[in-house]
């Protein structure tokens, strides 16, 4: 059984045919259709490597009412993602190798995607104790991606001795930069004029930029990677492009909602868009958008934060943190930053494939399109045009920003090592 790719353009570099066969690419350019081929006409389509997400939250274990792996698979795909990573703040934590294989067997039991779990820096993410990074690194699981997300390492002493741990398996630290100290427990706003005039007790940029400064000297002293997770500020496009100026080993992330969605969206104390880090100004968010297309940010990673209902919906400053984003990711990235020409289809695949999965050590993803390469790939309908309606989701929660909005480019397929898990939109 093979199945035959007819007529995409391959990411964006002119169109063309793919012919895979046991969950690798065997012929690219002009195929002739095999007689047991199953055929995608990919006329008018890009085709991209498979979209890996670097920051999803899953849920499972702990919080099955907000979010399985199977629910939270099925969103991946549907968006386009062949692989995610998930975080490790589920109950009980990541921070075990028994508690990572078991995440990464849900994940192969779902099937929709490969779910590669984040090990936890510290023991139950309470900062203090180092987690089990080796046997997490030694594991069937594989991991290579720490982190306290939810939380910010914030002791530097502990930072130090993980990012020098971890350098010995090529493992990176993902980083919820905010310094505890000037974000203050009850903050749940961007500090500025606006949560003034609301009344909600703010987090300043610099919580971020000062944690952001702090790790990438960090990353020099132990020569080991720190990755920035949902880069927010101006202030840290800033320390990024200094410390990469530098050759500094750090990476960083930035969400679909921090590329488009402001803080004035507070006005009506709604807290589908209460999230962590807060939504900043327009100044930050230009400033992020032009960081995303110069490569000061590397990826895009989507902080899909699933909430069951009766956690977000609540008076704004009792509400969870957290929105969806796996399902709009590629929409959004199209919309905001192809259409304005900012990005082209080949830097989509760089920020949404290929870097992610550079960052994150998977090797089977985020690969040419090319023969002899796995099979995991996305296709994308650039013109469709579509409405966001947090009803159709695949998610089992409904805390999506993005409702009612209306977005050019879509995901059309999925296919992961070679068995299409979407087609024309829906799970196959
Ligand atoms: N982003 C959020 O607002 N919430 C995340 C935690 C996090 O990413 O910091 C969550 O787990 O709900
Ligand atoms: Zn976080
Ligand atoms: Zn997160």
């Amino acid at each position: 059984m093979s199945l035959l790719i007819k007529g995409a353009d391959l990411a964006g570099a002119g169109a063309g045919d793919l012919l895979v066969r046991d969950g690798v690419i065997v012929e690219a350019g002009a195929v002739s259709v095999p007689a047991d081929a199953e055929v995608i006409d990919a006329d008018g389509l890009v085709a991209l490597p498979g979209l890996v997400d670097l920051h999803t939250h899953l849920r499972e274990p702990g919080r099955e009412d907000a979010e399985t792996i199977a629910s939270g698979s099925a969103a991946a795909a549907v968006g386009g993602y062949t692989a995610v990573l998930a975080m490790a703040n589920t109950s009980p934590v990541t921070d075990t190798a028994e508690a990572a294989e078991r995440v990464a067997e849900l994940g192969q039991r779902a099937g929709l995607v490969d779910v590669q779990p984040v090990g936890a820096v510290t023991k139950g993410l309470a900062g203090e104790e180092l987690a089990e990074l080796g046997l997490m690194a030694r594991s069937r699981a594989r991991v290579r991606v720490f982190s306290d997300d939810g939380r910010c390492v914030a002791d530097a002493r502990v930072m130090r001795r993980a990012l020098e741990y971890v350098k010995a398996f090529g493992g990176v630290v993902s980083q919820h930069s905010q310094d505890p100290r000037l974000a203050g427990p009850d903050a749940c706003c961007h500090e500025g004029e606006l949560s003034g005039r609301l009344g909600l007790p703010g987090w300043p940029a610099v919580a971020e930029e000062s944690i952001v400064a702090r790790d990438v000297m960090l990353a020099r002293h132990t020569g080991s990677r720190v990755h920035v997770a949902h880069a927010s500020t101006a202030g840290t496009v800033e320390v990024l492009r200094w410390a990469k100026a530098q050759g500094i080993a750090v990476t960083a992330e930035v969400t679909p909602h921090h590329l488009v969605l402001t803080t004035d969206l507070l006005a009506g104390y709604d807290p589908t868009f209460k999230v962590n880090p807060p939504l900043r100004p327009a100044e930050d968010v230009e400033a992020l958008r032009e960081a995303l297309a110069d490569g000061t940010i590397d990826a895009v990673a989507t902080d899909h934060a699933p909430h069951a209902r009766h956690d977000k919906e609540h008076a704004f400053v009792d509400a969870a943190f957290g929105m969806l984003g796996l399902e709009t990711a590629l929409s959004v990235v199209s919309d905001v930053m192809v259409r304005s020409g900012r990005l082209d289809w080949a830097g989509v695949a760089r920020v949404m494939s290929v870097s992610p999965a550079r960052i994150a050590g998977l090797t089977g993803h985020g690969r040419p399109l090319a023969v002899g390469e796995p099979a995991n790939l996305t296709l994308v309908d650039p013109d469709a045009t579509v409405t966001i309606d947090r009803q159709a989701s695949h998610s089992l929660s409904r805390n999506n920003p993005w409702h009612g909005r209306t977005l050019t480019g879509a995901v059309h397929g999925t296919v992961l090592r070679g068995r299409p898990t979407v087609l024309k939109g829906a799970l196959a």
